[in-house]
Order: C-alpha cells, then sequence, then structure tokens
C-alpha cells in the first residue's frame, strides 16, 4: 500500500527525522529504547510492577532466571548473520556489544517503582519469566502436534501445550515465512521486549520465552480463545453482557498501554483474531507483533510499510502512516461496532463495516444496527453508549476522536455526554492538504472506498 507523501505532518517530528535528534529515533519495542547518556544510563523501561520484586545485580538476576537473558542474546547471535545491534532495528550505528546488550536487556527488568531504581545498577527482575529449553516446549505440546494447534496468523503458529506443574500455556511459535531471518529476529525481540514490560489483567501476560530451534513466546493459555471465532465463527450468539463486557475489557487494556503503563505503547492491530478471551470472558489484548512504543515528546510516527487489518485502519494511518493512540481508539471503534452489529469489519463482499455503519449511526437505526441474533436481548442504555462511543471513536479525523481515558466514560456513562467535541489537543496530530475541516466525512469515505479497493484488488 503506498503511502502519499501529501500530508502535512507536524514539526516536532519531521524535525526529530531530519536531524535525528539522539533519544529520538523511532522505537518499534521497549527493547529500542534509544541510548541517551552514557553506559551507566539505566531508565527503565517498566510499564508495571511485579509483584515483591527483589533487588540483585544483573549477573545474579540472569542465573535466577534458568538461563536468562544472556543464552537467548547469544542464541540470537548465533543466529544472526550480522553482528551489529542493527538486528534490533533503527539501531544503526551502535555495536551489537555484551555490554551494550546487557543494558538493553536490563530494560525488560521490572523496578518496584520508579523511585527505588538507583539510576540503573542495580536492575530488578521479575521472577516469573523462563528460558525454556526447546525440549520442553516440544514436551508441552506433543512435538507440535498439529492436534495441539490452536491459532494461526501471519507470523505464528499458536500451539496448546501443558508444562511439567500441569499449567495449560499458549506456545506462539513464530513461522518462517517471506520475512528474512534478521527481520524475524527484531519483530520477535520487538514483541518479546513488549509484552515483558505490560502488566494488566486485559493485556495478553507472558511466561517465559525460547530462543532454540526458531522463536517462541509462551503466554498465559485462554480457554475461550479469540473474539473473532466466537462472535462470527459460532453458531450460538455472544449475549450482549459479555459483549459490553469485553468491550469494557479491551477499553481498560488500551487505556492501560496509552495511558497507565510507563511507556506509551501503541499496538496498532486492535482486531477481533487479537483479542483473547479468558474463562469468565475477560478481554486480554494480544499479538503485540506489530506494537510501538512513543517517546514522550514524539506526537506520532510514521511508519512503512503500513501494516494492520484493512477494516480497522484510520485514515490518516492508511494514507499517511500516522501512527499514535488514535490509530488504536479507531481501530477500537471498528471493533465495538463489530460487537453491535455482529458483522466483521471487512465482509465476504468486501464491504467495509465503518461505510455500512456511518449513515446508520448518524441516524441512530437501532433497528438496522443491532445484530439481528440479540434481538431485544440487550441492555437499551449500553447500547446507546456503545454506538455512541463506536461513532466518535470511528471519526475520520483523528483529533475528533477521544482518547481511551474518555472513551471508557462514555462506555460507562459516566462524565456526562454533552463535551463530546474536542479539545485543542496537546499532541494535534495530522493536517490534511491545509485543514482538518476541508477533509470531510465524504471524501474520507472515498479515500476508504479507493484505498480498500486496492488493497482487496
Ligand atoms: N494465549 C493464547 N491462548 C489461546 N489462544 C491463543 C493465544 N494466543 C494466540 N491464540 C490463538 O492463535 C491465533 C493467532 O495468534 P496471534 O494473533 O498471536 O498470531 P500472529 O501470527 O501474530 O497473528 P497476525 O496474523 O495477526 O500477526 C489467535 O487469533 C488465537 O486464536
Amino acid at each position: 500500500m503506498a503511502v502519499q507523501e501529501t500530508g502535512v505532518v507536524e514539526a516536532q517530528v519531521e524535525k526529530n527525522e531530519k536531524e535525528k535528534i539522539p533519544g529520538t529515533d523511532s522505537p518499534r519495542g521497549v527493547l529500542e529504547i534509544p541510548v541517551t547518556g552514557t553506559d551507566s544510563d539505566s531508565s527503565s523501561g517498566s510499564c508495571g510492577s511485579s509483584s515483591s520484586p527483589e533487588k540483585s545485580t544483573p549477573q545474579r538476576a540472569v542465573n535466577r532466571e534458568s538461563g536468562g537473558w544472556k543464552s537467548m542474546i547469544d542464541s540470537i547471535k548465533k543466529k544472526s548473520v550480522v553482528r551489529r545491534f542493527s538486528v534490533i532495528p533503527l539501531l544503526t550505528n551502535y555495536e551489537l556489544t555484551k555490554k551494550n546488550l546487557w543494558k538493553k536487556l536490563g530494560r525488560l527488568q521490572i523496578p518496584e517503582d520508579d523511585d527505588a531504581d538507583d539510576g540503573g545498577s542495580v536492575p530488578i527482575v521479575r521472577h516469573s519469566w523462563k528460558n525454556f529449553d526447546f525440549a520442553e516446549l516440544a514436551a508441552a505440546t506433543d512435538n507440535f502436534n498439529s492436534e495441539n494447534l490452536i491459532g494461526k496468523g501471519g507470523h505464528a503458529e499458536v500451539y496448546k501445550g501443558c508444562l511439567p506443574d500441569g499449567e495449560v500455556v499458549a506456545v506462539k511459535k513464530i513461522i518462517k515465512n517471506a520475512k528474512e531471518d534478521e527481520e524475524r529476529i527484531s519483530d520477535f525481540l520487538s514483541e518479546l521486549g513488549i509484552v515483558a514490560h505490560i502488566n494488566h489483567p486485559n493485556a495478553a501476560k507472558l511466561i517465559g520465552f525460547s530462543t532454540e530451534n526458531g522463536f517462541h513466546l509462551v503466554l498465559q493459555f485462554l480457554p475461550h480463545g479469540s473474539l473473532s471465532s466466537l462472535l462470527f465463527g459460532s453458531t450460538e450468539c455472544l449475549e450482549w453482557t459479555i459483549r459490553y463486557k469485553i468491550a469494557l475489557g479491551i477499553a481498560e487494556g488500551l487505556q492501560y498501554l496509552h495511558h497507565d503503563c510507563h511507556r506509551r505503547i501503541i499496538h496498532r492491530d486492535i482486531k477481533a483474531s487479537n483479542i483473547l478471551l479468558s474463562e469468565d470472558y475477560e478481554a486480554q489484548i494480544s499479538d503485540f507483533g506489530l506494537a510501538k512504543w512513543l517517546p514522550d515528546n514524539w506526537s506520532h510516527h510514521i511508519v512503512f510499510p503500513i501494516e494492520g487489518t484493512f477494516g480497522y485502519l484510520s485514515p490518516e494511518y492508511f494514507m499517511h502512516g500516522i501512527v499514535d493512540e488514535k490509530t488504536d481508539v479507531f481501530a477500537f471503534g471498528v471493533l465495538l461496532l463489530e460487537l453491535i452489529t455482529g458483522r466483521r469489519a471487512v465482509d465476504s463482499r468486501r464491504q467495509s463495516l465503518v461505510i455500512w455503519a456511518k449513515p446508520l449511526l448518524q441516524t441512530s437505526n437501532f433497528k438496522e444496527l443491532v445484530d439481528p441474533r440479540l434481538a431485544d436481548a440487550y441492555d437499551l442504555a449500553e447500547m446507546k453508549r456503545a454506538m455512541l462511543t463506536a461513532s466518535v471513536c470511528i471519526h475520520h479525523l483523528s483529533t475528533m476522536r477521544p482518547q481511551m481515558t474518555r472513551v471508557l466514560q462514555l462506555l460507562r456513562g459516566e462524565g456526562g455526554q454533552t463535551d463530546l467535541k474536542p479539545k485543542p489537543s496537546a499532541r494535534r496530530t495530522v493536517i490534511l492538504d491545509g485543514s482538518d475541516e476541508e477533509y470531510s466525512s465524504t471524501c474520507y469515505l472515498k479515500d476508504l472506498n479507493r484505498h480498500m479497493q486496492l488493497a482487496l484488488e
């Protein structure tokens, strides 16, 4: 998909990108935290707090991790044909020395709190990650038996497994596809770097990893699988109370990633197949393969190539590659529409849910919008709030979309619903061809149609 260069983007980012200001290299994962200080610099990459973390020296910490990061990095280094840190993208000009790697990986360690961090010489390790041997994963999954295959995406096969202590896990095996080894390694490190830092009930939980015979993430197993299979792949109708609970869970997870996490994390691929469901239908945001973190002093990030899933892509992203929190807000709006209507983001006739739903939302056409399988079995107030929230989240102008904190309030019916007009944003992302206002909803729908045809041809 081509990126048009006509959009005027915020000066700060252009400046950073032109001048390559230290500390503003565009990061993809937490492992890619640009080095701004000396070798003793050690700002933490933590997003959450681990349970009762212990202080230890880096060496002690690694030993406790059954092989730990050192063996992972050593094995990655062996696999990589390059000896430079460029295996982790955008950190070119940076030698892949053991010392530097230690520093980067030190940032995967979770401090008790920021104040307790003494500047990095004493990083603190979360206990629970494990560096698995391949044999352990093979035993857990019965040699990656196809009967244990529970999911397959563009980049990975996911197997159900059982560890010797009885814990049921999901083993995500990164598959070889068109990507070069180097790119797969960096994708893996990027996903690992992010997933290892997040700590929230509505986001994926990392149990461990393995870099033997390929790359593997070991994650908590979610018994109900993906929202996609539940909503679209089952003959049973998913009841509204569950749909509403799922919507709230995803919104809370996104609020955490965008605002409450130590780093601003943009997921970039929010969609029904990336939402997993626990026994009691608690939603977990999974698949951080495309996720990016944004430094605080960046308004947004410009990416190429544009990756993600058609039907969920915001206009400023699919037209200009602009990524910020509002990218996820838009996708969340589409997901809400899927929950309300029971229709896919893009259906088998290649019709966009957003294009179909927009006029119906404007006229509050419940009869047409609400999933017919629900009949009248839904709470009207919740449904109204979900529709209102969806309609503001899918606004074609990113500045008109609310932040996730406000999205949650809208969904819960808190904070009044009168101030839907956006406040001037500190992080104004996109100015399209001179004026936001000139870029009307009609233009957007035309663009969307055009891009859809191009993408699906
Ligand atoms: N922890 C888990 N528990 C249960 N099922 C899971 C788990 N993780 C993944 N799956 C299943 O595997 C599928 C593929 O996983 P995932 O989305 O992580 O793969 P991917 O190749 O990165 O996907 P994509 O093509 O979106 O990049 C999911 O849609 C889900 O059905």
